[in-house]
């Protein structure tokens, strides 16, 4: 078949390769010129693991083309699908919702009589409705998306389920058309009406927030009560009902999507009449296990971080990836450098978009050009290479062997043995074991 994908960032780009690895002519379609030439020439402008195979294998195939002419787009597809943005409205909760109206209008006033316009975007529930209701010249269907950054191409081409949210039967036999070897490798697929397909969506993001608060707020209690979060992860995830994941205590949920959907939902469910303030503690819990780390480096360097040198190990909101939006781990960053720290940041591949970001934060080519001279170390992303550090190393590197780790990855009694100070988010603190070393992990001379 023939599709175009109109916004071509992480969803859309993703959707775009997999789209025609099922074997579709594929058109993507994005109002920046920059992603759209790199994208032609084969390059992603982002780092997602078995993205660039496919797009350059399908781009130079010729299956695969991009375009900033949303006219030739309306012209080529058969079915176009809207993976725009949709983040959170400057001072309010609620989402933005300009860029998928533009993208609807843009194809919609192209397209053929009938076609079908596809909703991908994570949207309030209320929006499919009302662009049905807007555009009466083409098919309107809302098929969420659930890939995770990192594993996109993975569950783009393998998904848990996928749900059509249509109106017509003509929609439903089109998208099934779409997604035939998905479809027949036995994915699950849920049809369902307007706001049900949208309301799927925000409830899958608020309910993986809301785990992730709940293990967070646990984290807190243990804090308090001189627990162990991560042994309590453990015990109550052997229950199916509850499962393991999810439940990793930490610095918390970051990203282009929790933070901003649970926002959004919470604020759509108000204007409907309902409350889902519950919601709104999920993001309270989250947020403040970023103010803990802040406080607890605060702490660890006797009070104040004025002029302490702190290395940062993570800015990508999460490893495997290199985007940073609402990234924890920069969100400390740049905290601990307003109070006065002399911040030093490594990542694998977000260095480039921290940078960007956070121009006054100080950045490390490697983990052990940011451990050199530290005074403390926080570990805020959990990139795989980070566990591989070795705990005796790194102390000679530091000026004081003190780490938190923000995302309860490491071994812990590893690091003590090397005579850390080691502190983790709702797990007691192991202090440093070597002789002559206070409590603190003092000064290394060796
Ligand atoms: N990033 C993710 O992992 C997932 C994102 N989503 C949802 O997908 C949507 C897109 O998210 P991302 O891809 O992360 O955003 P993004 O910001 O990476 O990409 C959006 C793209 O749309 C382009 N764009 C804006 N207006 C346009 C227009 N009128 N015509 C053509 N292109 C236009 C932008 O230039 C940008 O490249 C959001 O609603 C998000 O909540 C859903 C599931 C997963
Ligand atoms: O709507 C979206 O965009 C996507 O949002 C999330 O995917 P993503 O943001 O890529 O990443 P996750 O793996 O969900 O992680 C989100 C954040 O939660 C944190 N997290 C995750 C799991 C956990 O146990 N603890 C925890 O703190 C991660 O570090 C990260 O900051 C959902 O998992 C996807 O299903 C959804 O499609």
């Amino acid at each position: 078949m023939r599709l175009t994908v109109i916004g071509t960032g992480y969803l859309g780009a993703t959707h775009a390769a997999c789209m025609a690895e099922l074997g579709h002519e594929v058109l993507g379609v994005d109002v920046d010129p920059d992603k759209v030439a790199a994208l032609q020439a084969g390059r992603v402008p982002f780092h997602e693991p078995g993205l660039p195979e496919l797009i350059a294998k399908h781009t130079a195939s010729g299956r695969l083309r991009f375009t900033t002419d949303h006219a030739a787009a309306g012209a080529f597809g058969e079915v176009h699908f809207v993976c725009v943005g949709t983040p959170q409205r400057k001072g309010s909760d609620g989402a933005d919702l300009t860029y998928v109206d533009a993208a609807f209008a843009a194809i919609a006033g192209h397209a053929a009589e009938g076609a079908l316009l596809v909703g991908k975007s994570t949207v309030p529930v209320g929006t499919a409705e009302r662009l049905a209701a807007a555009h009466e010249r083409v098919e309107v269907a809302w098929n969420p998306e659930f890939l995770r950054e990192g594993f996109a191409v993975e569950d783009t081409l393998r998904p848990d389920r996928l749900v059509f949210g249509v109106r017509s039967s003509h929609a439903e036999t089109t998208l099934r058309q779409v997604y035939a070897p998905v479809l027949d490798a036995g994915t699950p697929l849920v049809t369902a009406d307007f706001p049900t397909a949208e309301l799927v969506k925000t409830a899958a993001n608020a309910f993986l927030a809301t785990k992730i608060s709940f293990i967070n707020a646990m984290a807190e209690i243990c804090e308090a009560a001189g627990g162990d979060v991560g042994v309590l992860a453990e015990a109550i995830g052997y229950d199916d009902r509850i499962g393991k994941k999810f439940l990793r205590a930490g610095v918390g949920f970051g990203g282009g999507c929790l933070p901003k959907d649970i926002r959004a939902f919470a604020h759509r469910a108000g204007e409907l009449g309902v409350s889902l303030d519950f919601l709104r503690e999920v993001d309270a819990i989250n947020m403040r296990r970023r103010d803990k780390v802040v406080e607890m480096a605060r702490e660890l360097c006797g009070g104040s971080v004025l002029g302490a040198r702190i290395a940062v190990l993570g800015a990508a909101f999460k490893p495997d990836s290199d985007d940073i939006r609402d990234s924890p781990a920069l969100n400390v960053a740049a905290r601990l450098r307003l109070d006065g720290a002399d911040v030093t940041v490594y990542d694998p591949e977000a260095l480039d978009n921290a940078r960007k970001a956070f121009p006054l934060l100080g950045y490390a080519l490697s983990a052990e050009e940011a451990l050199q001279g530290a005074d403390l170390v926080l570990h805020l992303t959990e990139w795989p290479q980070f566990r591989e550090i070795d705990p005796e190393r790194a102390a000679r590197l530091v000026t004081r062997a003190r780490i938190v780790d923000g995302r309860g990855a490491l071994d812990g009694e590893r690091w003590a043995a090397a005579g850390w100070h080691f502190r983790a988010l709702g797990r007691p603190a192991l202090a440093g074991e070597r002789p002559g070393q206070g409590l603190w992990g003092g000064k290394r001379t060796t």
